[in-house]
């Protein structure tokens, strides 16, 4: 079947996608804040009602509570799962998304309010999670009303499963895909994920790779109360100096991880590898202007790309319990609580990784003969995936990017991570094809993340012209 008609249909319906982002984007549904927990599940139902209203089979799962630090339990947002079609000579492909997102405040420097989608005048749609992930799942949604509004069926059945915790370490959703393994999921043929991002501003790309990450809360508490560091301090051990002391001693300013042992189990670089950076549409000016000044470490992009896809990172993330606001308060802090985590590759094991931080963080705390209490948990961990890209699946998608951009898409690995990839991958036992709708410079995590109408727009059409692909592979492609 020729796509134009959808083509022309997406064109023409531009202000209804948008309209759906923008109500998508007003609902907070910030994962890792308690407060904002009805929120996501008012966007859940957001989701489910979008869904029904096109005809959609869409239940929602139960994934139980979830253990805060606290020691309190709070309900996790169900997973919505749903199916448009189920026509047993069709393939299925099975897409994922997130309808999380990060946390946002206008005073972190957003020029807009970020939970208010608004467009400028360069075409970018503002606001959070228009890019991650609110942006993509709607594409999927847009696709269906396209294709039923045109009365055109879809050329397979899409199985969509939609989760809200992505953000806060996707929790209880591996339980899931494992008890639907054989069930609800066992007719998938291709798994396909938009949920990242092109690697600059203007090529597209297939991604087959992601790092894991393990994500650690390092406490150090003493004092029963706040004081007054007038009259006790150089009196008593002060968690913060103590913290200060320890997390100065995990990662280098050159970004060299100080754990011990770290690296040993971080796969070599083999010739063949090697050669998967040659000619990649990525420049330096590129990654100066996503990162909003010239901090680079190295200087060529071989290395950056080798040090966001294939080498570990470890980023320290803030202080809970820290005096943070304007002006000058003479507290010493009680009890603080540092963040960081490890970005993983292959072969690093999240056991091994929590194994060798907590070694390494008792031995730097033991050196400072402090009488305060130290304790180091790994809060939520996931491994790094890596998938063949030679399949029939990525073979449909590198098809549809070529008749929607006119281009042969870069093939890239990604330093963000998706948990649930290894997880889809490992319980179906399928190939799983991450396929982004954004660009490299879209702030996802940032303040200011956006996404343009145009990534938007082209989106809606790869996202189709894909499942369209996916049903033209001949079974000798397989
Ligand atoms: C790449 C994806 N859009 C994303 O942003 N993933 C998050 C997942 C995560 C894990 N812990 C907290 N968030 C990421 O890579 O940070
Ligand atoms: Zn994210
Ligand atoms: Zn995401």
């Amino acid at each position: 079947m020729s796509v134009a008609k959808f083509f022309d249909y997406v064109e023409a319906h531009q202000s209804d996608f948008i309209d759906r982002l923008r109500k998508a984007v007003e609902i907070p549904s910030v994962s890792s804040e308690a407060a904002r927990r009805p929120d996501v599940v008012r966007m859940s139902e957001f989701l489910v009602s979008e869904l029904e209203t096109l005809g959609a089979s869409v239940e929602t799962r139960d994934v139980g509570m979830q253990k805060m630090h606290d020691g309190t339990t709070l309900k996790l947002p169900p997973v919505v799962l749903a199916t448009y079609g189920n026509d047993p000579a069709k393939k299925t492909v099975l897409v994922y998304g997130h309808y999380d997102v990060q946390p946002a405040l206008k005073e972190d420097g957003w020029n807009t309010d970020p939970f208010t989608l608004v467009e400028d005048e360069e075409g970018r749609l503002l606001g959070r999670g228009s890019t991650d992930d609110k942006g993509p799942i709607l594409g999927w949604i847009n696709v269906i009303e396209a294709h039923k509004s045109l009365g055109l069926e879809l050329p397979v059945n899409l199985k969509m499963c939609f989760e809200g915790m992505e953000e806060s370490g996707s929790e209880g959703l591996d339980d899931l895909i494992l008890l639907e393994a054989k069930k609800y999921f066992a007719d998938v043929d291709v798994v396909c994920i938009s949920d990242n991002y092109w690697l600059g501003t203007t090529k597209p790309c297939l991604t087959y790779g992601l790092r894991g990450v393990s994500y650690f809360h390092l406490s150090i508490k003493g004092p029963g109360r706040d004081l007054h560091s007038g009259v006790f301090g150089g009196t008593v051990h002060e968690p913060m100096t103590d913290l200060f002391a320890v997390m100065s001693n995990l990662v280098a300013p050159n970004g060299k991880i100080l754990i011990p042992g770290i690296y040993d189990q971080v796969a070599p670089l083999t010739e063949e590898e090697e050669r998967t950076y040659d000619n990649l549409a990525f420049q330096m000016d590129e990654l100066h202007s996503a990162v909003g000044s010239k901090v680079n470490i190295f200087d060529s992009e071989r290395d950056i790309l080798q040090h966001r896809w294939r080498y570990p990172s470890l980023s320290i993330h803030g202080v809970e319990g820290a005096f943070y606001n304007a002006g000058d308060k003479t507290v010493v802090p009680a009890k603080v609580i540092g963040k960081f985590s490890i970005r993983s590759v292959p072969d690093m094991e999240p056991e091994k990784i929590t194994e060798l931080v907590k070694k390494h963080i008792e031995s730097e705390f033991a050196k400072l003969n402090s009488k305060n209490v130290l304790n180091i948990e790994c809060s939520h961990a996931g491994k790094p995936w890596f998938a063949t890209p030679n399949h029939w699946n990525y073979v449909a998608a590198a098809k549809a990017v070529e008749k929607v951009f006119n281009v042969k898409p870069d093939m890239t690995r990604e330093g963000g991570s998706i948990p649930v990839t290894l997880s889809f991958q490992d319980a179906l036992n399928k190939n799983v094809l991450l396929l982004p709708m954004g660009r490299g410079d879209d702030g996802a995590h940032s303040i200011n993340e956006k996404l343009d109408r145009s990534n938007y727009i082209q989106g809606i059409k790869l996202l189709g012209t894909y499942l369209h692909e996916i049903a033209e592979i001949k079974a000798e492609e397989q």
